[in-house]
């Protein structure tokens, strides 16, 4: 059984299906963190963000962990997972992210895990796994989402407000929830509260 949860920048979805994997006793696949470490390894090497051909070299080392309590990215044996939540990867990975090469390479990554997992991010639903039996969308306003990464970040509310709502204009082509899915306005709820409501519906 396949469970996406896609949704808007910082709107909970590694935390949610951090949550609902650990319930359901499954891996979780963040599909974001490979766009990262793409852009990580890009920006380390110098490279231009938009050349998928400068960038597809980086990559034959690089590997995703999918554990339960937190994925890893690995490339070869150098861990790369705390360097992939930082404003300079932040800020480039969606030029990345709109490269067709790149997106290929992510989605041969991620369909050759083994079922069951939740897996996240933007296109899970849409592109990667449409045939998902089940399928949520997380949104909340730019406004709470960066009251919550403002406590992540060194930076002020509206400078991540400002940052969130320019990754959604770059993220929209992407973006859009499956038809079939359950959209959720996490604004109003805890994170456990989020995490119940999706598992009261597969229930
Ligand atoms: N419903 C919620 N209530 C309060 N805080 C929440 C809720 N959901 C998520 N958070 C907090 O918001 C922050 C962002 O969550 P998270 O990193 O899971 O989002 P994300 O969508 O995976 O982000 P990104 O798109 O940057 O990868 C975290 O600090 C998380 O604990
Ligand atoms: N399936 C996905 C996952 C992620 N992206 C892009 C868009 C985001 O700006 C970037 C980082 O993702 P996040 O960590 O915020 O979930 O990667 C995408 O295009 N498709």
């Amino acid at each position: 059984m396949i469970v996406t949860i896609d949704g808007v920048a910082a709107s909970g979805k590694s935390s949610v299906s951090s949550g609902v994997a650990q319930a359901l006793g499954v891996p979780y696949v963040s599909s974001g963190l490979l766009y990262r470490a793409v852009t990580l390894l890009g920006l380390t090497a110098g490279a231009d963000l938009a050349d998928a051909s400068a960038l597809l070299p980086l990559l034959p080392g690089v590997r995703l962990e999918p554990l339960a309590s937190g994925n890893r990215v690995w490339n070869a044996d150098h861990d790369l997972t705390a360097d992939l939540h930082s404003t300079r990867v932040d800020g480039g990975v969606s030029t990345v992210a709109a490269l067709p090469e790149i997106r290929e390479w992510v989605d041969a990554q991620l369909r050759a895990l083994p079922d069951p997992l939740v897996a996240e991010g933007r296109d899970m639903g849409t592109n990667v796994f449409p045939h998902a039996p089940h399928k949520f969308y997380l949104t909340a306003s730019p406004r709470v989402r960066a009251e919550r990464r403002a406590k992540e970040r060194p930076e002020d509310i509206p400078a991540i407000e400002a940052a969130l709502t320019e990754r959604d204009r770059l993220d929209t082509t992407q973006s859009a929830p499956a038809p079939d899915a359950r959209v959720i306005d996490t604004g109003p709820l805890t994170l456990q509260g989020v995490i119940d409501t999706i598992l009261a519906d597969l229930r």
